[in-house]
């Protein structure tokens, strides 16, 4: 049996920029593709329920995750993925490419699937045409303004996904690449128009999904199509009788099932429960009587988390972000693994000619989208795509297309002094070093000392002569040095946007993390900006970027940046999709400018979950002393977080201070730091360092620190900060 490469997708949805096809047409074929396999009917039998859930046979309706795509194939060895992605607690990003392989396939053999996809995908490869004119285009380290434009301004070399109506023409213009098999976007969750039609009904849910599993298997609960297209069924009525809200009547704890309850019985409830969660008014929504649409939430997120195998707390938090049908196809994305993309290398090569190196060697891939002159996105390989000569030669980089984006809202511009300042494995840092095509200097930190040997490795492998790998903990910075151009904080975070990549998020993150990690977060988000050289010719620019999708961790730590340092101000990111901020959350209301920032979605997106903002540092002003009130009150509502040898937090000191029974705290607090820091002992009983006094330090730190090493440290790879 050929075996399909892991990267193969379990829906072809393409990537934003490549062309979506919404005909009827192409939609029923697709409904089509979607009928279950015999294998993944079989698959059904295997299906374990979660603990205190009985799973049926037989008939029994497999979760969406298990039914996108064919168990044996993709899911065998996600462990190695994971470990060599997420080495850490935190959310390590995805670019640890150097054990990230795409399983092979046999030339010319057919996985098992007879599906449509599946014949789609493994045909044949056409060659590359190019046009003369392209070659100065895809030089994109010479022309990375290009980067940052709109859709269209930029001249694109590559072909875009077909749309239905030429599907059978696949025609190339001048720039463009001729490849078989191209996305099919039919899943397409945010595709709009009619799959929200049903929202109201007491069976909406996410769309396509809902459709494909009536009638799918059941008998018995087969819908038949009205003439005004519209599922009926003859089960609602039956199912409001007798549904049950256990988890409500249970007083919210704990998941308690009926006896007999199965996991189709929780998925049917739980996409009822969206329907009725969204319904607008309550009496048509019918939900169960004499229970209210907050009971129904609870219930819904109650059965969420047992059908994907989350704990309540964080889906309880990760709903808070979507209205109840956008967090089911949230969840239901987070399922599958998203597109397999890898960067063309411009200090290396081009991207047309890594395109064509890579079809010669069978491989069917695309480009991931008008937005990136760089991205190629890979359907499938018969050799493992973190092995090829090309990939040993450093002429790509793998990785998730998620992580361009920080990058290309940085737009580092030739000659510039950059920091990367968590930096490891290093996707970010060698395209930066690309878009400054090896001038300027880009420092790259990471306070993970194993971890920058792979960055290490990288940096060379991809012929990166501008790079100087570094290991401090970031909050040591600007004090290591300062005056950047640009700053990078591509910071350490949950992973609650790469669940696809590491499930583990599903059950091992509880609030207390969330907030430890928002605290360091701000510590470095400060550390970033004290960073950058307001006075910066050509730039004068920091971006936050996290792969998690939760306020706390975004947001909220922009916000937090833009009332601890007023001279900072938000900006475009330059990314031409990607929802806004959330300019208030939980009855708390950001900076509106926190709209500037960009969310990315699985569900919507078709790529990691992402989070962008991009901010511009001016020259400092005097604060007003109201400013400096708040900026202290903010800085005193943090934890003080230390973190080991291998970056991770390891302590916190003290939590809140907002009593009188804290001040003691504080003052010891404050003496012990200016004794670390200045080397200035104080009385016990005297007065802590005033706010003003402490403003200035920070001032020094900044203005000292401007470029400059201090004496005697040596930046290295391997040298830890010297600690006072
Ligand atoms: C999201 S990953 C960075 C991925 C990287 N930017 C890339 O594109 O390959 C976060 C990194 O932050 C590092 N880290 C965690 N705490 C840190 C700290 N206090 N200072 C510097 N780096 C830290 C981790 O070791 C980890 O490598």
């Amino acid at each position: 049996m050929g075996r399909r490469a892991k990267n193969k997708q379990a829906d072809p949805t393409p990537l934003p920029g490549t062309v979506p096809d919404r005909s009827a047409n192409s939609r029923r074929q697709n409904k089509k593709k979607r009928a279950p396999s015999a294998a993944a009917k079989d698959e059904k039998s295997k299906f374990k329920a979660p603990k205190g859930v009985a799973a049926k046979s037989g008939k029994e309706r497999l979760p969406a995750h298990r039914r996108g795509k064919k168990v044996d194939e993709v899911d065998e060895d996600d462990s190695d993925l994971d470990e060599a992605l997420r080495p850490g607690d935190f959310s390590e990003d995805e670019d640890e490419e150097e054990t990230v392989k795409v399983k092979s396939i046999k030339k010319g053999k057919k996985a098992a699937s007879s599906d449509d996809e599946d014949i789609e995908r493994t045909g044949p490869v056409k060659q590359l045409e190019f046009s003369d004119s392209e070659d100065e285009d895809d030089q994109e380290g010479l022309n990375d303004d290009d980067e940052a434009l709109p859709v269209g301004q930029h001249a694109f070399d590559l072909d875009e996904a077909p749309s239905d109506e030429d599907e059978s023409d696949l025609e190339m213009d001048g720039d463009d690449f001729d490849i078989e098999g191209g996305s099919d976007d039919d899943d397409m969750l945010d595709d709009d128009d009619e799959d929200r039609d049903e929202e109201d009904s007491a069976f909406a849910s996410s769309g396509d999904e809902d459709e494909a599993m009536v009638g799918e298997d059941d008998d018995d609960e087969k819908g038949i199509e009205g003439e005004d297209g519209d599922i009926q069924t003859n089960l609602e009525d039956e199912l409001e009788e007798t549904y049950t809200l256990p988890a409500v009547d249970n007083g919210g704890e704990g998941e308690e099932f009926e006896h007999g309850t199965s996991l189709r019985d929780v998925e049917q409830r739980m996409r009822w429960l969206v329907g009725v969660c969204m319904g607008k008014d309550e009496k048509t929504s019918k939900g169960v009587p004499g229970k209210s649409r907050s009971d129904h939430f609870v219930q819904l997120q109650h059965d969420i988390a047992t059908y994907f195998g989350y704990n309540t707390f964080l889906v309880g938090k990760l709903m808070k972000l979507f209205p109840a049908d956008e967090a089911l196809a949230f969840f239901e994305s987070n399922e599958s693994p998203r597109p397999v993309t890898i960067r063309a290398n411009t200090l290396r090569t081009r991207r047309r000619d890594l395109a064509q190196a890579l079809i010669n060697r069978g491989a069917n891939l695309e480009p991931i989208g008008k937005w990136s002159k760089v991205g190629l996105q890979v359907f499938e390989s018969p050799v493992p795509i973190g092995a090829t000569p090309e990939y040993l030669a450093g002429h790509y980089m793998l990785q998730a297309a998620s992580s361009f984006l920080p990058v290309i809202a940085l737009a580092p511009q030739p000659e510039e002094r950059v920091l990367d300042m968590a930096s490891a494995p290093g996707g970010k840092t060698t395209y930066i070093s690309a878009l400054l095509q090896n001038t300027g200097i880009v420092f790259a930190n990471d306070s993970n000392k194993a971890r920058t040997k792979s960055l290490t490795a990288n940096v060379h492998r991809m012929g990166c002569k501008n790079v100087v790998v570094c290991n401090y903990d970031a909050r040591e910075f600007p004090k290591v040095m300062g005056g950047f151009d640009r700053v990078l904080l591509d910071a350490p975070c949950s992973g609650t946007g790469v669940i696809s990549k590491d499930a583990s998020v599903k059950v091992n993150k509880t609030e207390r993390d969330f907030q430890l990690l928002a605290h360091l977060q701000k510590q470095l988000i400060l550390c970033a900006i004290d960073s950058c050289n307001p006075n910066s010719a050509t730039g004068g620019y920091v971006v936050y970027s996290t792969c998690s999708v939760t306020v706390d961790e975004n947001e909220s730590v922009v916000d937090y940046a833009l009332r601890k340092r007023p001279h900072v101000k938000l900006v475009e990111t330059g990314l031409e999709f990607g929802v806004p901020g959330f300019k208030s959350f939980e009855g708390k209301t950001f900076h509106p400018s926190v709209s500037l920032t960009r969310r990315f979605y699985p569900h919507k997106h078709n790529m990691d979950g992402f989070f962008v903002a991009k901010f511009k540092i001016e020259k400092r002003k005097k604060p007003s002393k109201a400013a400096e009130v708040e900026a202290e009150a903010a800085e005193e509502e943090q934890p003080q977080l230390k973190l080991d040898e291998s970056g991770m937090i390891v302590e916190e000191e003290k939590t809140k201070f907002d009593d009188a029974e804290d001040r003691e705290l504080i003052q010891e607090s404050k003496r012990k730091h200016l004794l670390k820091t200045k080397g200035i002992k104080l009385n016990p009983k005297s007065k802590p360092a005033a706010a003003s006094t402490k403003k200035g330090e920070d001032e020094d730190a900044t203005t000292k620190a401007q470029i400059k090493m201090p004496k005697g440290k040596k930046v290295t790879d391997s040298r830890r900060p010297k600690k006072a």
